[in-house]
């Protein structure tokens, strides 16, 4: 369904990434007319350079490790680099997203391409993006009669370093996009993006040196990165810890770049075919108009656990008007997490200006945790998982986290290959997982799995920490033999159960 001249919608949305779909589909879904404007592509961040590419350009490597690590298996030898790209291209729809806009008309959602911007309460204006589709050159205004969402997403940060910029790195965006894998690699940054992908094209065949400031995967355990340090190592990547990046120099765009890091031991070049920047993102919220409503521009939208933002006037009985979900939040970076924040504002926005569908009565504030209506998740509950080798898929706080904020735990840890399951999986199987126990509540309230398809493993652990499950009740919750899940007895008996 696609909108022309100005209009007026019940709620619009700004930005139809996997978050703002999911609030506009929650909402429409009772009743209520939404229009979702997008300047880019619709699906956003996630579905053309992020998870689905990157998970993409990772899952190849994965298998054929398991096939090494099996015996009988013959050796798959090297990856085709060029197969696998066009699998990715396949996955991505090389950029048609012409899919999600047939989904939100099915959904009977409105969808306005071009960049969105607020300029007074509930009114947006929306300016044609240079090749966006279907605008006709006209700058429109939609007003919003109930309520307004930003879920804008995020873009990378480049950090301050002399010549850096000048250089046309790599974000994460051409990392997994790329047409072809270069000879040499060299990744700046010890997170998520840079894991990933420092892994993803190693088994691509380039030559990988990893830069990293500190540890890795500073948001997990530290065991996780550890063993991430250990296996990336192993397959071939220079990972430097503890190095700092001072210079950046490219003589020529395209031709090999070469960075100057600082590190314990002195001061080393390193050159390489491309260099790929994953130092972390920021908000996008510098320009889509927040002064106009007397909110601060280019921070993350604060808002409260019904995905309000905070410091707006209200509407008629106190209701607000202004949500946002997602990247744009700063609460948490990942697209199920945000999706969750995005059916969560969808919810509340419906629950307040919509018909009476049936839907649950909302609490008051304060008191909405645990129902449709407040991302308590993000709190207590987080999930992560990281597609390295091995993977590390983790829910809640880590231990350190935990005790910062005062919770009496106690981490139980075990090795996965001592598990009848490993032993069945391969004869080199490695991981660990570990649970953080609330000794006084006697629940879970954490839990981290390292190893092969740990991600897998994650959700039993997220489904105990959200329903508070008592020990003495899990105990009777039989992992199956000989799975790798029978770690979760073994917790069990190690804490004494
Ligand atoms: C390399 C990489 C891999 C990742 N892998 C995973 C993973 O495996 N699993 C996971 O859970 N998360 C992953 N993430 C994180 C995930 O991509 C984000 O958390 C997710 O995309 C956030 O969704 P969003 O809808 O908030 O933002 P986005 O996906 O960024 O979507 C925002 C949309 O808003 C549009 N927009 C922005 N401003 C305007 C405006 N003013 N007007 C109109 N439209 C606008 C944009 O064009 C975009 O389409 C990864 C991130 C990266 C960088
Ligand atoms: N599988 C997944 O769920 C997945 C995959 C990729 C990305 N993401 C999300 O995308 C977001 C962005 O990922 P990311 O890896 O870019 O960020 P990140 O926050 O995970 O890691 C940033 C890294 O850059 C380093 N860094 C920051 N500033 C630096 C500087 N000036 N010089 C050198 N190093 C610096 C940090 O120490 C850290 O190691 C994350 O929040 C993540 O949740 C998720």
């Amino acid at each position: 369904m696609a909108a022309s001249a100005d209009q007026t919608y019940d709620v619009i949305v700004i930005g139809a990434g996997p978050v703002g779909e999911n609030a506009a589909a929650r909402a429409s879904a009772t009743g209520l007319s939404v229009a979702v404007v997008e300047a880019e592509l619709v699906g956003g961040e996630c579905s053309y350079w992020a998870c689905i590419p990157s998970k993409t350009l990772l899952r190849p490597g994965a298998v054929r490790a398991a096939a090494r690590a099996t015996p009988g298996v013959a050796d798959p030898g090297p990856l085709d680099a060029a197969a696998v790209l066009a699998w990715r291209d396949e996955t991505t729809g090389e950029g048609d997203d012409s899919g999600q806009e047939r989904w939100l008309a099915s959904a009977g959602i409105a969808l306005v391409r071009g960049h969105g911007r607020l300029i007074r309460e509930r009114v947006v204006e929306v300016a044609p993006e240079p090749g966006s589709g279907d605008d006709d050159g006209a700058t429109r205004l939609l007003h919003a009669r109930c309520a307004v969402v930003v879920a804008t997403g995020s873009a990378p940060v480049l950090p301050p370093v002399p010549g850096l910029a000048e250089a046309s790195p790599w974000t994460s965006r051409e990392a997994t996009a790329a047409e072809e894998v270069p000879a040499s690699l060299v990744v700046v940054g010890g997170g998520v993006v840079a894991c990933e992908m420092a892994t993803a094209y190693a088994d691509l065949g380039s030559r990988v040196t990893l830069l990293a400031r500190s540890a890795l995967l500073g948001g997990a355990e530290r065991f996780a990165g550890e063993a991430v340090v250990e296996a990336l190592r192993e397959a071939g990547v220079d990972v430097r810890l503890d190095a700092e990046v001072s210079e950046v120099s490219r003589p020529e765009i395209g031709g090999p770049v070469t960075v100057t890091v600082r590190e314990g031991r002195g001061v080393e070049q390193v050159t390489a075919a491309e260099l790929l920047v994953a130092t972390g993102r920021r908000p996008r919220t510098a320009d889509v108009g927040l002064d106009s409503v007397g909110l601060a521009t280019d921070v993350p939208l604060d808002t409260d656990d019904s995905m309000a933002v905070r410091g707006t006037a209200r509407a008629a009985g106190g209701r607000p008007w202004l949500f946002a979900c997602g990247d744009v939040t700063g609460r948490v970076a990942t697209t199920h997490q945000g999706k969750y924040e995005g059916r969560v504002a969808g919810d509340v926005v419906a629950r307040l200006y919509g018909p009476d569908n049936g839907a649950p009565e909302m609490p008051p504030e304060g008191a909405r945790s645990w129902t449709r209506y407040a991302a308590s998740a993000d709190h207590t509950a987080r999930t992560q998982v990281v597609f390295t080798r091995p993977q590390v898929a983790w829910v809640g706080p880590t231990e350190a986290e935990a005790r910062e904020a005062g919770l009496p735990v106690r981490a139980v840890s075990y090795d996965l290959s001592w598990v009848a399951g490993a032993a069945v999986t391969s004869p080199d199987y490695a991981g660990r997982a570990q649970v953080l126990v609330d000794t006084e509540r006697q629940v879970l309230v954490g839990a981290t799995f390292v190893g092969p398809d740990a991600s897998e493993m994650l959700h039993a652990a997220t489904v105990a920490v959200v329903g508070e499950v008592p020990l003495d009740r899990l105990w009777h919750a039989v992992p199956v033999f000989p799975t790798v899940s029978e770690v979760w007895l073994r917790f069990a008996e190690e804490y004494g159960l």
